[in-house]
């Protein structure tokens, strides 16, 4: 038959089976109001300074991330990829630098929102050298793409998204990271089919956790609770 067949993985799977939560993630009202151009500029702000602090915790993740396909990985390309991600966070962190001083947002002294703060422990204790790579893996893929699909919603044909807007959405909606985040996705299938029955229960709670706490976080941006 012509044409590609497309490849479903047990993250694939797991998208169809927790649909709600993952469209509650990638969906969020906040990210409609972007979309709609409707988005009230102090959720957005209070978004930027807090995901500002967010990144900052996520690089020492994504560098355990890192640590761990150096120690797992076979013949896959895996550390070029997580190396890769890892690499772009440093732009990220100039990027909210420059986006806050546009936006006339401070990033000192700034008060670690209640969900903000629980997200970043949960970031911390999947960083120990006992949580399997495959559950780490899992994990990554959650908080990379439900930007990429939260972002690349506000650029699609008929958003209504503020042209002061549209780089943010650009940053996480772009074709280059949604290819990081399908690479992750292919490399985290790999090892969650070798995994044992334990360790695929347990990716899948974080998966759902990381969702969660996604939720969580826009509801943060959008209602400052
Ligand atoms: C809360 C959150 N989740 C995900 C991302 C994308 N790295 C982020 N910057 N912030």
């Amino acid at each position: 038959m012509e044409g590609k067949t497309k490849e479903e993985g047990i993250i694939e799977r797991w998208v169809m089976k927790h649909l709600l939560l993952y469209t509650g993630a990638t969906r969020h009202p906040f990210i409609l109001s972007i979309r709609d151009g409707s988005v009230d500029i102090s959720s957005f702000k209070r978004w930027l300074e807090q995901d500002y602090i967010f990144v900052r915790e996520f690089v020492p993740f994504v560098a355990s991330v890192l640590l761990k396909a150096c120690k797992n990985s076979e013949d896959g390309n895996d550390m070029e990829v997580i190396l890769g991600g890892l690499a772009s966070l440093n732009d990220e962190i100039a990027w909210f630098k420059s986006e806050a001083s546009k936006w006339d947002v401070s990033l000192s002294n700034t008060v670690v929102h209640k969900a903000n703060q629980t997200y970043c422990r949960f970031l911390e204790s999947l960083m120990s050298r006992e949580v399997e790579y495959a559950l780490a893996l899992t994990a990554l893929w959650a908080i990379e793409a439900t930007y990429q699909e939260s972002f690349a919603h506000c650029l699609e044909d008929g958003s209504k998204t503020p042209p002061e807007l549209q780089e943010t959405c650009r940053r996480w909606g772009n074709e280059g990271f949604g290819e990081y985040c399908r690479s992750l996705k292919k490399i985290a299938n790999r090892y969650l089919e070798k995994a044992s029955a334990d360790v695929i229960a347990k990716a899948e709670v974080t998966l759902l956790h990381v969702l969660e706490h996604e939720v969580e976080f826009w509801n943060m941006s959008h209602r400052g609770t």
